[in-house]
């Protein structure tokens, strides 16, 4: 037997060994291992600068790490360029910031996710039908059939974000990674955009992870939390096991809920 590592069958994706140092030398990813497994929504906390983003990042390849191993479902130790494109077709983003085209209708932005799974050749056909009905179950899943025609930039935020999650479910993902997807909206828009994510996971059986500030939200909605400071992770375990040593190992001293 080699000592490569190797995915468990619970497992969609799994890091060993990960590190990321940027070019200016800031290490933001100490060597980090862990595991992430179908139908479970993970929160990843800690205060700013502690890694979050580059943790989620690094999941797609995005960010690149400097050491050690992914390996993802489907397809194995993503080591060549044509398995990391693969990835990135299976793993669904949802930003902070939306990045939809306000100019364009909300079920055009939804259909954008599809290109990914387009050639140059068919691209220029346009979408199927059958694609533009997997864009419009999506809408209809998270509550905005009735606006498909309306231009996102006449969208609230909460509702942009929504149109998100519509673009990410439309690309018919393994995985998908949240960052900060709450951070600009009000606290109704907050738990209807992470009902709709603990949804989607739980019915889907997908993998969902979430980096936030909140820790109320993460404690209400997470199955597991994983909290970093430094670049290394502090934590890791069910919301009901976050003691207050925990936090302080994530926070510091001075923790308060709204952190
Ligand atoms: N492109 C980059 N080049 C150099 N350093 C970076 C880069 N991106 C992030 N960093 C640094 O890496 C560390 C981790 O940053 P990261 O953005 O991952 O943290 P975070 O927990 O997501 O923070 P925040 O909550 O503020 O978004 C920080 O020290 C940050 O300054």
């Amino acid at each position: 037997m080699d000592g490569s590592p190797k995915l468990a069958a619970t497992d969609i994706l799994s890091l060993h060994g990960i590190e990321v140092v940027y070019p200016n030398a800031t290490r933001a990813l100490h060597e980090t291992t862990c595991q992430f497994s179908d139908g479970e929504l993970t929160v990843l906390l800690g205060p700013s600068g502690a890694g979050k983003s580059t943790l989620l990042r690094t999941l797609n390849m995005l960010t690149r790490p400097t050491a050690g191993t992914i390996l993802a479902t489907g397809h194995g130790a993503l080591k060549t360029a044509a398995d990391i494109r693969a990835h990135r077709r299976d793993t669904a983003m949802i930003f902070q910031q939306h990045q939809l085209i306000g100019r364009m209708g909300a079920l055009r932005n939804v259909l954008i996710s599809r290109l990914g799974r387009h050639s140059v050749w068919s691209s220029m056909i346009g979408f199927s039908m059958a694609e533009r009905r997997l864009a419009l179950d999506a809408l209809d899943r998270v509550g905005l059939f009735d606006k498909a025609l309306t231009r996102c930039d006449s969208l609230s935020g909460g509702q942009q974000q929504r149109v998100g999650i519509a673009r990410a479910l439309t690309q018919e993902p393994k995985l998908i990674l949240a960052d900060e997807p709450i951070a600009s909206l009000d606290p109704a828009s907050s738990n209807r955009v992470m009902t709709i994510l603990r949804d989607v996971c739980r019915e889907d059986r997908i993998p969902v992870i979430v980096s936030l500030h909140q820790l109320d939200f993460a404690k209400a909605y997470a199955d597991r939390i994983i909290g970093l400071s430094g670049g290394k992770i502090v934590f890791d375990g069910p919301p009901e096991t976050l003691s207050d040593a925990a936090l302080t190992r994530i926070y510091g001293a001075q923790t308060d809920s709204s952190t």
